[in-house]
């Protein structure tokens, strides 16, 4: 039976399993699946689903991506923050009609409900695909697809993230299969939503917090990822937390040479809560700085977000209306950016 038509049928019941409320986030050897048959890429996908179905977070080693690179990028993010503000400001990402540039400390507030206090302690840039203003899809006024603003004075910067960028997108894509694999669907069924996925690569700064720490200012507050797949280098000050499925934070450490990677709400969406979209937060008390590289893969604007044929049927009906890859991304950065919102309304 073609994996297509399983909606008429009950659904595979490994993937409706309980939850399992793990200690600690697995992780998981990736080279097999880059570079396996189609049994051991089968096996690593199986993995990588229940990763995602119990905690939706996993570490990913043997990636791939060389280690130079991954250097390079904090190396310059790092340069571009510890920059003077001039340069940081003439990027603002105000200035921008497609979101890309500067937000400076507390510019996102991941969790607005519990920080009242001015928003996230971090500051960060968000880089996109490089579209030019002649693009059908810029000339059309597509939100969020655009230029970059590219810092000056930081010879090298532009082109380490342009090929860590390139890079991430082809292990975004890597992931997408292993994805479909894990849901029972053809290895390629992702590609369809992905001609143009609207990525983007957001290197960000925690400075330290010491003392007594309110979750009214905390370094990302606690929230789940808008998108589909979010692939995250971190440093050596750790401070990641993850929230498991018995509701307990447990430390997501930083692992030399690894990724984390976690679904957001748009997998949450697609697989209909088969994957998890689990909340996530940042304090940085290890007393330096912190710098971190998340890189957001997102599909198509225009991919059709509804119930993916495996994930629903008699047994398990459809729990989210359709919807499609910009629509549910605008709708997540304006409940999170204030200069966004406050423009659309
Ligand atoms: O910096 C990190 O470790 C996580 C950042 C994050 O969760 C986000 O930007 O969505
Ligand atoms: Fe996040």
């Amino acid at each position: 039976m073609g994996a297509e038509t399983r909606a008429e049928t009950s659904l595979d019941p490994a993937l409706l399993a309980e939850r399992i409320p793990l200690e600690a986030v697995p992780v998981i050897d990736l080279e097999s699946f880059l570079a396996g048959t189609p049994s051991e890429r089968t096996r690593v996908a199986r993995q990588i689903g229940e990763a995602c179905r119990n905690i939706g977070f996993f570490y990913i080693v043997n990636h791939g991506v060389p280690a130079e690179l991954r250097a390079a990028v904090f190396a310059e993010a790092k340069r571009f923050f510890d920059g003077p503000l001039e340069r940081k400001l003439q990027i603002d990402i105000e200035r921008s009609a497609c979101h890309r540039g500067y937000f400076k400390l507390g510019g996102e507030n991941l969790d607005p409900a519990k920080q009242t206090q001015g928003g996230d302690l971090k500051e960060g840039i968000k880089i996109g695909r490089d579209l030019p203003g002649d693009h059908p899809l810029v000339a059309a006024g597509t939100p969020l697809h655009g230029p970059n603003q590219w810092p000056g004075g930081l010879p090298g910067f532009q082109e380490t993230l342009q090929s860590y960028f390139d890079r991430l997108n082809d292990l975004g894509r890597q992931l997408m299969q292993a994805f479909a694999l894990a849901l029972e669907l053809p290895e390629d069924h992702f590609e369809r939503d992905l001609d143009l996925p609207m990525a983007t690569v957001g290197p960000l700064h925690y400075p330290p917090q010491q003392g007594r720490i309110s979750e009214a200012q905390i370094g990302a507050g606690a929230h789940t990822d808008f998108g589909c797949l979010t692939i995250l280098a971190q440093d050596e000050a750790g401070g990641l937390q993850v929230r498991n499925a018995a509701g307990q934070w447990i430390d997501a450490p930083f692992i030399a040479d690894s990724f984390v990677v976690n679904i957001g709400d748009m997998m949450a969406r697609w697989t209909n809560d088969i994957f998890a979209s689990t909340q996530h937060r940042v304090i940085n008390r290890s007393g330096r700085e912190r710098y971190s590289i998340p890189f957001f893969f997102d599909p198509d604007h225009d991919a059709d977000v509804s119930c993916l044929p495996t994930c629903c049927g008699p047994d398990r009906p459809a729990r989210y209306p359709p919807t499609t890859g910009l629509e549910h991304l605008l709708e997540m950065i304006n409940a999170t950016f204030d200069y966004h919102r406050e423009r659309a309304s």
